[in-house]
């Protein structure tokens, strides 16, 4: 089950309605003041239960004109897409709205409001529908090119957002389409040299998840400007992308490329310079002219594109494009619409760009579901739809014109550049892991079934599963997670250097699906801080203190201090009391208490919040039934589950995590039309 959820819709429970008054049908066909006059209730309601703020019915008013201030259908499909925005949709899909209860208001909200329930609960008419929305809008005066708002493919936008789709699908398409001069004999001989045959088993039982995907993205990424390599946790894509970074410098290797890696945050930055030094070590066939030309640090896409202070806006832009010729964007799931637009802005003309990512992860945080619009249509052991001539091509420098690949009626221009890793390397078949990040990925409950019982005869000993969350009490797991951070504060009493403190406190964390309520970070964090207190290994009696872990929650430009990065506090030279980052190149930053943007205490973290990082033991909570909203969705507990190096412990009502994997939640967005329209 897919469904579009808006930002109201996500936090109210269903309940059996308690009752008020009965809710009555939908309006019949009202026109201007009609309109008005008969939904000011709801819009009063609206207002009162906080599912739409004042200021966008100020906007919404404005943009319908003064001469026609009357609240018509368009002033409340303005607001319908505010609302929209504010749940990180692009747009509002137009084909998606229950025109019967468009604000999604369930009778349990009706019946808790301190207002009276409004009769009506659409403003639009019995018979009102997508098309009509359209011809409506179409004819507004504030709708249409150079307009605050764009209607394109039955989605509404507001202009900006409608621009940043239009930029990315415009140059994501000419990436694609560019002819590049690629020998493909010596392509040929390096994928040979880099994936020998003997070195890949396939399964004839599984042939198309156990296909050298690892080679046929590196070829696919070596012929393209543009190209996706996609896939869950440990499939390789840094052992992929390593190799194809030797292979294209082997194929340039008379004028060497200049290669930057980026991600989103500076905590994956980090882990993506671990991981591309690891892979190198590892890899033994590259070779020594070679392995210097593979960058080996990464940094965020912020310092990369240059953060003018004060402003919103980077150095590199449009204007002022990028030095380098290939840029490789990892956690590319993170990086929402606005950024990826300046980003692609800011290219040269010739470079090339790989994303790399987990498709099938939380979207950003921010407005767009980029990765996972790109990868529309890809499914596990199912053949990727490459065009006829695509599927040739691959077939002819990875499989020796063996026809492995198939191509697709299906295809277009874009999904000739995806490449989608689906065996997993880090966690086979042994690891409890890997079991339940499918199980849940694939809403599978016959694996979940064959996982619970591995773990109950005392298999997959990476794996804990707690579902007895109404019988334990939720002090026990947070005494286990203080215990937890023992380590990292017994360090700190020692005198341990910044970088070993901050090793041992990423070694665990806890992870929470929601903030408030019992089962919520900011409880969470509370008692674990209590439980520490008690111990005597932390004084928290100030609002910073020796030991206290925080994490940005506010982009600071000028302090170079970023929504994510965490932070210790702990002690300088002088005997100061500082929070100590430490970046991506493994540079340790001080800075009073007093200077730090906003920020909160991290014992505990949201899944949101974690994406891009990566711990050794990842506990992680999800709320009982009765206070799971509908914010929990499967990217969420997929992330979490992900986010889970060597041990994952899961604490949840076995229900809730049954809910949680059977929905599976997407975002509007315009993007993949546009592509194919860019395309054709
Ligand atoms: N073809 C392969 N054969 C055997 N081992 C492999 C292969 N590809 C990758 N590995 C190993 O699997 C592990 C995970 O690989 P890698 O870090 O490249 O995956 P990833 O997809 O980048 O992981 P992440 O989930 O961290 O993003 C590494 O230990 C790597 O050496």
């Amino acid at each position: 089950m897919s469904q579009m959820t808006f930002g109201f819709d996500e936090r109210e429970p269903e309940q059996p309605r308690k009752h008020k008054e009965p809710l009555k049908e939908p309006v019949q066909a009202l026109e201007g003041t009609e309109v008005e006059m008969k939904t000011q209730p709801l819009l009063d309601f609206l207002l009162e239960t906080k599912r739409i703020r004042l200021v966008d019915v100020k906007l919404a008013e404005l943009l319908i004109g003064t001469d026609t201030s009357q609240k018509n259908e368009v002033f409340y499909l303005i607001l319908l897409l505010a609302v929209a925005q504010q749940s990180q949709h692009s747009c509002l899909d137009l084909n998606a709205i229950n025109w019967q209860n468009p604000f999604a208001i369930r009778e349990q909200a009706v019946s808790d409001a301190s207002i009276a329930a409004p009769d009506i609960i659409s403003p639009f008419s019995e018979n009102y529908d997508a098309q009509q929305a359209e011809t409506q809008l179409m004819a507004a005066a504030c709708v249409g090119d150079d307009k605050p708002l764009l209607l394109f493919a039955n989605k509404l936008y507001f202009a900006r957002l409608a621009q940043y789709e239009t930029v990315l699908a415009s140059r994501l398409s000419h990436l694609a389409a560019k002819p590049l001069n690629i020998d493909e004999t010596a392509l040929t001989a390096l994928l040979t040299e880099y994936f020998p045959d003997e070195a890949h088993r396939e399964d004839p039982a599984d042939p198309i998840k156990t296909l050298n995907w690892q080679k046929v993205a590196c070829a696919i990424a070596a012929t393209k400007g543009f190209s996706v390599i996609t896939g869950g946790p440990g499939t390789g894509k840094t052992t992929t992308v390593t190799k194809l970074l030797a292979i294209m410098q082997s194929l340039y290797a008379s004028a060497p490329l200049t290669i930057k890696l980026v991600a989103p945050t500076g905590k994956a930055a980090a882990r993506l310079s671990e991981s591309i030094l690891g892979a190198k070590q590892k890899l033994s066939m590259i070779p020594k002219d070679i392995a210097p030309l593979i960058p080996e640090t990464a940094q965020t896409i912020h310092r990369l594109l240059g953060v003018i202070p004060h402003t919103n806006k980077f150095r590199h832009n449009k204007r002022n494009p990028l030095h380098l010729d290939v840029l490789i964007i990892d956690e590319a799931s993170m990086v929402d619409l606005s950024l990826m637009a300046k980003l692609i802005e800011a290219l040269p003309s010739h470079a090339r760009l790989i994303l790399l990512g987990d498709k099938d992860q939380l979207a950003s945080v921010d407005t767009g579901s980029i990765l996972s619009d790109l990868c529309q249509g890809l499914t596990l052991e199912k053949m990727p739809a490459y065009s006829q001539a695509r599927a040739e091509q691959l077939n002819r420098v990875c499989f020796n014109n063996r026809a492995v690949l198939s191509h697709s009626e299906d295809s277009y221009l874009l999904s000739d550049c995806i490449a989608f890793l689906q065996q997993s390397y880090r966690f086979d078949g042994k690891s409890g892991i890997g079991q339940l990040a499918q199980a849940v990925n694939t809403n599978s409950q016959g694996l979940l079934g064959y996982v619970e019982q591995t773990v109950n005869e005392g298999g997959f000993s990476d794996l804990k599963l707690n579902y007895n969350v109404i019988n334990k009490p939720i002090e026990h797991f947070v005494q286990l997670a203080a215990q937890h951070y023992q380590a990292y504060l017994t360090l700190i009493r020692e005198g341990a250097g910044v970088a070993k403190v901050h090793n041992a406190f990423s070694d665990y964390q806890l992870l929470a699906a929601v903030k408030e309520g019992d089962y919520g970070v900011n409880s969470l964090n509370l008692r674990i801080e209590k439980a520490l207190s008690q111990q005597g290994l932390i004084s928290p009696y100030q609002r910073h203190y020796l030991g206290m872990p925080i994490m940005i929650s506010q982009n600071d430009y000028q302090l170079k201090l970023f929504n994510g990065d965490i932070g210790i506090l702990m002690h300088d030279e002088q005997g100061q009391l500082k929070a100590m980052f430490i970046d991506e190149q493994e540079n340790i930053r001080a800075f009073s208490p007093a200077r730090l943007p906003a920020h909160d205490k991290v014992y505990a973290m949201t899944i949101h919040k974690s994406q891009g990082s990566e711990f050794a033991y990842t506990a992680m909570i999800l709320p009982p039934i009765n206070q799971a909203n509908q914010g929990i969705n499967r990217q969420l507990v997929y992330t979490g589950i992900t986010r889970a190096k060597n041990t994952f412990e899961l604490v949840a009502d076995k229900n809730v995590l049954l809910m949680a994997m059977n929905k599976s939640v997407t975002r509007a967005s315009g993007l993949f039309d546009r592509l194919k329209h860019a395309a054709s």
